[in-house]
């Protein structure tokens, strides 16, 4: 079979790229996914992912080799494996990130990338409750909620804390301003999470131009003599199949297995390649390096009153909450659980906020065995976490072998610069800092971990290293800029010196965006396909 384009990964970029490839009936569109249908209520309900957070049959369930910084562990690296792709399975916070960190992405080489050529994207994609303004729209697909319209009393408690420190309070991460504290917007829409395949895959799916085949593997892609892109080879159900791209075939499968597909079809560093006996068709050392994540640590308090664990810890609790979600699509289950948050300057030195905070009105460990599921803490708790904005460590990804079945190699080297452990400290001694104002103290019975008493650098560095996780936010592993040796896509999303290929997904940032990164994805769907659409537009 042969099509116009070939996507392979209905994830947050592909479901995007479907629909506005195929939104005229010029093209005839293929979306290849691993994974199967969306269709399970637990994709709908917002709280729903923590029934998908360890789930094989959704979520590739991937780990990174342990780290070194980080007591050797091993940590847990959930990616979605379902129509929807990650942002099936994610938390639903919607942050764009700050100007500067798409101006660096211009400034890197890359014209057409700067905040204010993106900011268009952004407002494209969105449909915001505050309406058509200079920093939003009204009439997007993904559906904003604000959350403070829904969120825990405490969290209040939360932002009184904030604005004791003197911490400016925020009202829109989205908006003019970047700083402060507030409570998260996130893409929800009339209580249902608004992911990319719920807001602009499902409407296109009735359209005679776009396929969708499901548990399609993408093993590998195929050249001509000329490294243009011709075919994508698929197992699917046991079953290998080769389907045709007339025009291009767009790698959308996320930072951890667009690097592994373009390794695996040979499009990579030459003695990676050679070192598992796959045949070079183009040395591109890029493929895989300069992975990113953000790198967290939560921090436990006891409370002297009711949190959410009361409220979703008891059977009457969720018996409520579940009646209040199916009568009025509203109550805990209609948000995500990460409520209050901010962006802060770790040192008075920043000159733009260097650290995400979290504050979460329920507490709930996140186990060690990915199988097991999470509960909420039994007694009244709340979490403090945090992240660094813009960690410079710097990973990779590697095929481990020769095999699709395989998982790769993911190293993200965490903590590897003085700059990330220098934010690691800072960031455990704001929460610290917050913890001790009056607001928080009258919501305290018990700092439980760490220990109160854990208030020196080396004991905080400590702690950090022996319980941080990810924040679940890879990317950068097939970055965009001019120079083949240190790039893996021009600023048109084009793999270098390849034809008809290109990526568009989380694995293209030159360097990680500064919040949770799903708006900044699909903005580069969204603008990625424009960039498609005008190219092959002008060569009908
Ligand atoms: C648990 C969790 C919580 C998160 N919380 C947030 C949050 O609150 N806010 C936020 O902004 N971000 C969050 N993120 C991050 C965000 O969701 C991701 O960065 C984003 O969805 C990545 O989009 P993508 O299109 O690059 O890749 P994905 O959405 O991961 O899509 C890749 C798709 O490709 C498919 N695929 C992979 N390999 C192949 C292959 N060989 N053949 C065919 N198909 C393939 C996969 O199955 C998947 O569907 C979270 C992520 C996780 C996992």
């Amino acid at each position: 079979m042969t099509f116009d384009f070939i996507i392979v990964g209905a994830g947050s970029a592909g479901c995007i790229l479907a629909n506005r490839l195929s939104q005229s009936d010029r093209y005839s569109v293929l979306l290849l996914e691993a994974g199967g249908k969306d269709s399970s209520y637990w994709f709908k309900l917002p709280l729903g992912f923590a029934k998908t957070y360890a789930n094989p049959k959704y979520n590739w369930m991937y780990h990174s080799e342990p780290q070194a910084q980080l007591a050797g562990r091993r940590l847990y690296a959930p990616r979605g494996k379902v129509q929807g792709g990650s942002g099936a399975i994610n938390a639903m916070i919607y942050v764009r990130g700050q100007p500067h960190d798409f101006d660096d992405w211009q400034a890197a080489g890359n014209p057409g990338w700067g905040y204010r050529d993106l900011l268009p994207y952004f407002k494209k994609l969105e449909s915001h409750p505050l309406g058509d303004t200079a920093f939003h729209s009204a009439s997007g697909p993904i559906g904003i909620s604000q959350m403070r319209q829904q969120a825990h009393p405490i969290c209040d408690d939360y932002l009184e804390a904030c604005r004791q420190m003197g911490y400016p309070l925020n009202d829109d991460f989205n908006g003019a301003q970047f700083e402060g504290a507030g409570i998260y917007d996130a893409n929800i829409r009339n209580g249902r999470r608004d992911s990319s395949s719920a807001a602009y895959l499902h409407p296109a799916l009735p359209r005679p131009n776009l396929k969708l085949e499901y548990h399609a593997l993408a093993e590998r892609i195929l050249f001509d003599e000329s490294k243009r892109a011709t075919a994508v080879a698929v197992r699917q159900h046991g079953v290998s199949r080769v389907f045709k791209a007339r025009r291009e075939v767009i790698v959308a499968a996320g930072a951890v297995d667009s690097p592994k597909l373009l390794q695996l079809s040979g499009v990579a560093d030459a003695a990676l390649l050679a070192s598992h006996a796959i045949p070079l068709m183009h040395h591109l050392p890029a493929v895989g390096r300069n992975l990113q994540d953000h790198l967290c640590a939560s921090f436990y308090f006891k409370a002297n009153r009711k949190t959410l664990n009361d409220d979703l810890g008891s059977l009457g609790g969720q018996l409520k909450a579940g009646l209040q979600y199916l009568f009025k699509r509203s109550g805990p289950l209609a948000l995500s659980v990460n409520q209050a948050g901010g962006f802060f300057k770790g040192t008075d030195q920043e000159q733009h906020p260097n650290l995400q905070l979290y504050f979460n009105p329920l507490s709930y460990a996140v186990p060690n065995n990915p199988q097991a599921k999470l509960k909420p803490d039994p007694y009244s708790g709340f979490l403090l976490f945090f992240n660094a904005c813009r960690p410079s460590s710097r990973g990779s990804v590697q095929i481990a072998a020769n095999d699709v079945m395989l998982p790769p190699r993911i190293q993200p080297n965490y903590l590897s610069t003085q700059k990330d452990v220098d934010e690691a400290i800072q960031g455990c001694r704001l929460i610290r800092r917050l913890a001790a104002t009056p607001a928080l103290q009258r919501i305290t019975a018990q700092q439980l971990r760490p220990a109160a008493s854990v208030t020196d650098a080396a004991g905080l560095l400590q702690f950090f290293r022996e319980q941080a996780g990810s924040i679940y936010h890879l990317c950068g592993s097939c970055a965009m800029g001019p120079d083949p040796r240190t790039a893996v896509v021009s600023s048109t999303l084009k793999v270098h010196g390849m034809a008809g290929l290109r990526v568009v997904d989380a694995s293209i940032f030159p360097n990680i965006t500064s919040a949770n990164i799903n708006a900044a994805v699909m903005m580069v769907a969204e603008k990625g396909a424009e960039q498609i659409l005008v190219e092959h537009d002008g060569l009908a």
